[in-house]
């Protein structure tokens, strides 16, 4: 920390976004920042979600740093472990640990109109001063378990799945799964077998199409590491796929429709029974919610030992699940039931120019200039904020589109400088956006996680993936301000460039 006790950059989290926050600003010389994380480990999505079959669904070499590629990746998607273990990696090479401050949460965020500076207060009290703030909370990281009437009373082991308990022992025990996507569909092939019975509570099918997964060879992981233009490539190759040929089953109704037969079709061919059978096959336009992928699903749901529950939930007891009339007991309770969205937008209290908070900003909805900044809270920057999920690429280089964009106000801020966004180019931003969704099938009807309470969209990016990194490629002066605070807080500060 400089002199003065302010520091360069604060980051939130340390998950991908954190990590990628730090690399890049060690890498443009800027030594001066701490990274904060409320979990005991790093990691972020990956650290909390160790629930057996955990693993990434966009393929590994498209699911990581493109300044960073791994040759070894075991699978096409890798399973949670090798992730993680791929965050450490980087976290070591670049040398960030030193920069770690594991099991602090932030509670807010409060700027300084006069020294231009931000305060950040931890749960345990400390306050931190720091000229810039990076937020790399993420989206999924508060769980959301549904209240259901009598939840309390029940006695048997209750779990969230990215609240998983490593000691649970699903041999020989009654277990109740409740929700049925992505999670539960990792989740329930990985226990099956042991489980004496498992019963999947499902409130809506989802599309499920095949996974195709499989193992590269040692031949592979050779080539990949002799020769890292054929990684790149490989890389690429996945970069385009899911750009041309998955991201337009979303986007055109004909094609998506087609798609949608196939997948129907798909399920009922999968799918054992004829009661089952109806009850898995979706009713709602393709693409609405996430459409998922498995190759061991529906070999789980087809055992002997597995049951479908599409019935509403009506209570829990002390001993089981009531729905409908009958009362099903269970030794286990397992909540693949998500993450809580809105909470983590505003899951920190953040206070910006004049007193403005993040909450009276976004009382019409959440909504931030290329889904980085927001008017009114210079200096602080969002990596994964309203409206950047592009549904069918990774997050991860959505993560790094958006953090070169942020390294890029770094430098243009210089040692002294306070970076803002206006009012009118994130209000005309938002709205060329917004009116870009009325062609998609995210607006077919369909309720999704994509939007909130009210029906707007706050999580969805339109477009694709090369949009968006066009769009993150330069810094537009006419809608980026520049200006120095009124009280120099940093007189000494290092360079940002
Ligand atoms: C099970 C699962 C599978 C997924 N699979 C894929 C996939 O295949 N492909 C894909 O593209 N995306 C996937 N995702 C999305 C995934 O979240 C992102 O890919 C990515 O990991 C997000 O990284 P992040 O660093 O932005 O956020 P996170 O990984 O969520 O990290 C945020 C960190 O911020 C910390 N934090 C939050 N609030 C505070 C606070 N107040 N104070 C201190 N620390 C705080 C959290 O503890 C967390 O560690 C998946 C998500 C889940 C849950």
């Amino acid at each position: 920390m400089a002199d003065d006790g302010i520091l360069d950059v604060l980051i939130i989290g340390a998950g991908f976004s954190g990590v990628c926050a730090a690399i890049k600003l060690k890498q443009a010389g800027i030594k001066d920042f701490r990274i904060y994380d409320k979990a005991g480990g790093i990691g972020g999505t990956w650290w909390n979600n160790t629930y057996p079959g955990a693993a990434c669904d966009i393929p590994s070499h498209f699911y990581c740093f493109s300044f960073e590629p791994n040759a070894n990746w075991s699978r096409l998607y890798s399973p949670q472990e090798e992730i993680q273990a791929y965050i450490e990696y980087c976290v070591d090479k670049y040398g960030l640990r030193s920069h770690l401050n594991l099991r602090r949460e932030i509670v807010s965020l409060t700027f300084d109109d006069a020294s231009g500076t931000w305060t950040t207060l931890m749960k345990d009290g400390e306050r931190v001063r720091s000229r810039f703030v990076i937020n790399g909370s993420g989206a999924l990281h508060k769980p959301s378990t549904p209240a259901f009437k009598g939840a309390e009373r029940y006695s048997g082991i209750s779990m969230h799945t990215a609240e998983w308990d490593k000691s649970f022992e699903p041999s020989d025990k009654t277990i109740a799964v409740i929700g049925s996507a992505a999670s539960a569909i990792q989740v329930i092939p990985a226990i099956a077998e042991q489980a004496k019975h498992i019963c999947l509570y499902q409130r809506t099918p989802n599309y499920i199409l095949p996974r195709n997964d499989f193992a590269y060879s040692e031949t592979w992981k050779k080539r990949f590491r002799r020769f890292p233009l054929l990684a790149r490539l490989h890389r690429l190759m996945i970069f385009y796929y899911l750009e041309l040929k998955v991201f337009p089953v979303i986007t055109r109704s004909a094609y998506r429709a087609k798609r949608a037969e196939d997948a129907k079709r798909y399920i009922k061919v999968m799918t054992r029974g004829r009661r089952v059978r109806e009850k898995m096959v979706p009713d709602y336009e393709m693409g609405c919610k996430r459409i998922l992928i498995s190759d061991d699903f529906f070999d789980a749901l087809n055992r002997d030992n597995v049951e479908l529950v599409s019935e509403p939930i009506g209570e829990i007891t002390e001993k089981g699940i009531v729905s409908a009339s009958e009362e099903r007991l269970f030794d286990a309770i397992i909540y693949a039931t998500g993450f809580d969205l809105e909470g983590h937008m505003l899951g920190i209290e953040v206070t910006g120019e004049q007193g403005q908070t993040l909450k009276e900003a976004w009382e019409n909805g959440a909504q931030a200039y290329k889904g980085v900044m927001i008017p009114g809270f210079p200096n602080y920057f969002l990596t994964t904020g309203p409206n950047t999920g592009v549904g069918t690429t990774s997050v991860v280089f959505m993560i790094e589109q958006t953090i070169g964009w942020i390294m890029k106000c770094l430098r243009k801020a210089g040692r002294d400088r306070i970076v803002s966004v206006t009012e009118e180019a994130s209000e005309a931003y938002n709205r060329d956006l917004q009116a870009d969704f009325p062609d998609t099938v995210w607006t077919s009807g369909c309720q999704s996680w994509y939007r909130n309470a009210e029906g707007r969209m706050e999580i969805l990016y339109p477009h694709d993936a090369r949009t968006f990194r066009r769009q993150m490629k330069r810094i537009d002066p006419r809608h980026i301000k520049m200006r120095r605070a009124a009280k120099t807080a940093t007189p000494q500060r290092q360079a940002a460039q």
